[in-house]
């Protein structure tokens, strides 16, 4: 963590603000197509569904050819917004992999409107999937299957691509399911490029003493707060708690106190570290989430998933694993992923 660290922002007038808008609808050469506002409106029929809602945008069914279905995510009209639109346009142009969502076209007005055309996924996000007062469960399978597959995704803009990536909001919301329940990380907006794990906070103004900083409560990385050095062990931080969510079935902030999940946690994590995952078989049921307790779980799987939790969330954050790192450690440690179709090297 003592290195200096580089950053390199994808240069938001690049390329695609280039096109000329005279080949609105046509495919570019990223293989997205870009659209006019006309053809929004249609293709979501006037925006009349609205699927989901953000801090940013809200998200709108669309209709595309044949049966095929799309999610357009509007940004809100600002020159702010604007920016962050443009990031996340640049990254998912970028990206290709089979656990982060598929950008199929775009919508922009070079100054202060964008919108992203992404492949629907139908059963929602992973919040609503935990924590909705839905009787249908999520079962234990899904949920390593689910953490499984979003490391790996953190993995790949962590390592494996050029330039590397730090998604900057890791949390259940922005973690899609298609409709066998695969993860689709989403949700670029306040991700950070460049070749190093890093990112420095910008200089703060002599007058405003004050940095913007941007996080979801009960996912932010406590260094980010105090710091706002924004590294890929925020990432980290974030799968941790989404994690802990997958196993508790409880929010990352409770509804009803406003207590912490990784609060909640901490003496159950504290006992897992120190006794090397020899830890009281009670306490670990005691945690888990109780809609999973009729189903027959290996306890040991459970055990791995809340140590993998608490090296996560561990501060310093250089003790925290690498994406890799993880990984590796969920295939060894949990067997059944292999046999769920999981295997490791996408
Ligand atoms: N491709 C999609 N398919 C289905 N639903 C989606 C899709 N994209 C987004 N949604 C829904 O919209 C919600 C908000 O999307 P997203 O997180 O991208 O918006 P945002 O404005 O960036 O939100 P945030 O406040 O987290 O920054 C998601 O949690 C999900 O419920």
């Amino acid at each position: 963590m003592g290195c200096f660290l580089n950053c390199v922002r994808f240069h938001v007038s690049s390329t695609v603000t280039d096109k000329p808008k005279s080949k609105v609808g046509s495919l570019t050469d990223s293989g997205v197509t870009c659209y006019s506002w006309d053809d929004l409106e249609a293709i979501t029929s006037n925006f009349s569904r609205l699927i989901g809602s953000g801090g940013y945008s809200s998200i709108y069914m669309a209709r595309l050819s044949g049966s095929d279905k799309g999610a357009l995510k509007v940004h809100v009209s600002s020159h702010r917004l604007y920016q962050i639109f443009k990031v996340e346009l640049q990254i998912l142009l970028h990206l290709q992999h089979p656990y982060i969502v598929k950008l199929l076209g775009y919508f922009d007005d070079s100054e202060e409107n964008g919108s992203l055309l992404l492949e629907y996924l139908p059963q929602g996000n992973l919040q609503e999937k935990l924590h909705s007062k839905s009787k249908q469960v999520l079962p234990w399978r899904n949920r390593i299957t689910i953490a499984f597959q979003l490391i790996q995704a953190i993995e790949h803009i962590h390592e494996k691509c050029s330039p590397q990536i730090v998604h900057g909001d890791i949390k259940s919301s922005n973690v899609l399911l298609d409709k066998d329940f695969n993860c689709k990380l989403c949700d670029f907006g306040s991700a950070k490029v460049g070749f190093s794990s890093m990112v420095q906070p910008p200089t703060m103004s002599p007058r405003s003493k004050q940095v913007m900083m941007v996080g979801s409560p009960g996912y932010t990385d406590p260094h980010y707060l105090r710091t706002g050095v924004a590294s890929k062990k925020m990432d980290i931080y974030g799968f941790g708690v989404v994690v802990l969510e997958l196993v508790s079935g409880k929010e990352a902030v409770s509804a009803e106190g406003g207590k912490m999940l990784v609060h909640t946690a901490a003496p159950l994590l504290h006992e897992i570290l120190d006794s090397n995952v020899d830890v009281a078989e009670d306490n670990v049921r005691r945690f888990l989430d109780p809609r999973l307790l009729k189903d027959s779980i290996d306890i040991d799987e459970v055990k791995t998933m809340l140590s993998v939790a608490a090296l996560c969330i561990r501060s310093p954050p250089s003790l925290r694993p690498s994406a890799s790192q993880v990984a590796e450690t969920l295939v060894q440690k949990i067997p059944s992923l292999s046999f769920l179709g999981c295997g490791k090297g996408v």
